[in-house]
């Protein structure tokens, strides 16, 4: 009570923080002393979820790029899984969408005349909506803040900007302009001219819940996404059977819908100050049962802090007064200020209410849905790891075993080239055994060779060294022939041996797949194998000196020991397969 005490007070006196706003009758100055308002709940709630939603979309953006750059990695993420983190891009967008535009939003209803319009307006601080005795409001007319500085009015479905003076045709029931009862007029009023317009709070006016027999169709339209009802009675009166029935329907169709009383033209109870009491007393019992028990949906306790006794008109004029505008009647029954206060203690209950529950029914759901659309977006990205670390295991086991097959064969092959030159050394010798043997059989039938050499023979000097070459040349052939004949076949039997049985332990070494690739380098010698001895009787004869007298002599002792001196020839094994070669088929 104090605090709300203190708050009217204070806005009476008309101190507090202002505001300027433009009007069609000019420059205004409104209190907006409401920092510490319950409706800040909401505004801050809606901030928070709004950057929460901006993370939501960054985190859905940065996802659709990862999984399109993952979607190229085979078995890892498939069209289907990047089409499903991008469909969640268009749906955080409307949810955005939304939540800029959401609002708290009160509905008012009631008899005609009760008073409605001017308790909206005292909550305004202004006379924006019209009102006046008899059948006044013809149409629903949705007060909410606009985002520019102006004050304009749009009817429903239309982009046209209408004359804020203009409420009075059209939403008022005598003017000829006026529109159909289910009709919807924005009432677009300055945010900074009133706190709960800059919070987002919508209020929306009705006509008489008693001039019209379509009340399903306007709940449907109206009150659906209402989150506070506020039922503006008359004191004067009592609660009456239409107005019971319009709330009934309404808690049909919402659970719980929050409902406050307001027990207007309480004024007139100054008059009679005697049963003052009494009738109030009467009034507030009547309403606690049919928000309790006949609609159920409070506590009898609850009920009572959903009922209140005031003056709408009087708050209007109170408040009117406060910004220095004219007013039509001054003079303000006795108990005003009590009246008001308990106008100021219905704003403050249903500030908290209604951001209370805007923030439950409207954030919950949407908190709930980004929490989903976050989990979902991680589990895709969770399967994509999962993908990932399963083909990094498989890949890194593929890789150990193809190292282990490699160390395996590079040992094989270690062994094999070692036995190879082994192998080659063993062949190397029996080659020089053979070879020498043969030559030594050779060079013992030498004299024969040389007696098949049957040139002119003439001892001066030119032609002797004529003869001596010509006789060379005759010995080299015939011994490199004699050679080649008792050599070549059998040696190269044993190279060609040789070179089959290097090439099936190369194969065998290697991994069946690969066999087909090796075939064309690991290949057997095709070309024959071939003895070649060189055998240069110019230089073995160099020292030789002939003896004219006696023709001349090949010294044939002389002769075997060049031949198999360590400086002297060399037998060529033609075409040896080399370990390079070997090792090639494995690189
Ligand atoms: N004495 C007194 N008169 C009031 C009070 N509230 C509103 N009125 C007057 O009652 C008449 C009807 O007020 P409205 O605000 O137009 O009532 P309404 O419920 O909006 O009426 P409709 O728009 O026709 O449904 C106006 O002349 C108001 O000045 C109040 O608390 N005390």
């Amino acid at each position: 009570m104090a605090a709300y005490v203190n708050r009217s007070m204070s806005m009476m006196a008309g101190d507090g923080p202002h505001n300027v706003a433009i009007l069609n009758n000019g420059p205004v100055r409104v209190n907006m002393a409401n920092v510490d308002s319950p409706l800040q709940i909401f505004v801050r709630a809606k901030k928070k979820i709004n950057d929460i939603f901006v993370e939501i979309d960054d985190y859905v953006k940065d996802a659709v790029s990862f999984m399109h750059a993952v979607s190229g990695e085979k078995g890892i993420a498939t069209p289907q899984d990047v089409a499903n983190v991008e469909a969640y891009v268009s749906k955080v967008q409307a949810i955005r969408e939304v939540l800029k535009r959401d609002h708290m939003k009160v509905a008012f209803f009631g008899r005609t005349s009760n008073g409605k319009s001017t308790v909206i307006n005292a909550m305004l601080h202004d006379k924006i909506l019209p009102s006046g005795i008899g059948h006044t409001t013809n149409c629903f007319l949705q007060v909410e803040g606009s985002d520019t500085n102006e004050a304009f009015l749009r009817t429903d479905g239309s982009e046209e900007k209408l004359n804020v003076q203009s409420v009075s045709q059209l939403g008022h029931a005598l003017c000829a302009s006026r529109l159909q009862e289910c009709s919807l007029v924005h009432v677009y009023w300055p945010r900074e001219l009133c706190a709960l317009l800059r919070d987002d709070v919508v209020l929306v006016d009705s006509p008489g819940v008693d001039v019209t027999p379509n009340l399903d169709e306007w709940i449907d339209q109206y009150c659906l996404d209402a989150d506070v009802f506020v039922l503006v009675a008359n004191a004067e009166s009592t609660l009456m059977v239409t107005e019971k029935n319009f709330f009934h329907k309404v808690s049909t169709k919402i659970s719980q819908p929050n409902i406050f009383i307001l027990n207007n033209r309480w004024d007139a109870s100054a008059s009679e100050p005697e049963y003052l009491d009494q009738v109030r007393t009467q009034h507030a019992n009547r309403c606690v049962d049919f928000l309790s028990r006949e609609l159920r949906v409070c506590s009898p306790k609850e009920a009572e802090e959903r009922i209140f006794f005031i003056s709408a008109k009087e708050a209007l004029l109170t408040r009117m007064r406060e910004r220095e505008k004219p007013v039509s009647s001054p003079i303000l029954a006795d108990g005003h200020q009590v009246r008001y206060f308990e106008f100021v203690d219905f704003e403050r209950k249903f500030e908290e209410c209604i951001s209370q529950s805007a923030v439950r029914t409207k954030f919950a759901q949407h908190s709930r849905r980004g929490k989903n659309i976050a989990a979902d977006v991680m589990a895709a990205l969770e399967q994509v790891y999962n993908s990932a670390t399963d083909r990094k295991t498989t890949m890194v086991e593929k890789q150990r075993l193809l190292h282990e097959q490699l160390s395996a064969i590079e040992e094989q092959l270690t062994t094999i080239t070692r036995q190879m030159k082994d192998k080659i050394n063993r062949m190397v010798e029996s080659v020089e055994h053979k070879v020498s043997l043969t030559l030594s059989q050779e060079i013992r039938r030498l004299s024969a060779l040389v007696d098949e050499y049957d040139a002119l023979f003439r001892p001066e000097r030119a032609a002797l060294e004529q003869y001596k070459r010509a006789l060379h040349r005759h010995v080299e052939a015939g011994l490199g022939s004699r050679l080649k004949k008792r050599l070549s076949s059998d040696i190269g039997h044993e190279m060609d041996e040789a070179q089959k049985e290097m090439a099936e332990r190369m194969y065998s070494i290697l991994p069946s797949h690969k066999r087909g690739a090796a075939a064309a380098v690991i290949v057997p010698h095709q070309q024959p194998f071939e003895v070649l001895y060189r055998l240069n009787c110019d230089n073995l004869c160099a020292d030789f000196h002939e003896d004219l007298s006696f023709r001349f002599s090949y010294g044939i002792t002389a002769l075997i020991q060049r031949f198999q001196g360590k400086h002297a020839n060399r037998i060529a094994l033609k075409n040896p397969p080399t370990y390079a070669q070997v090792r090639h088929l494995w690189l």
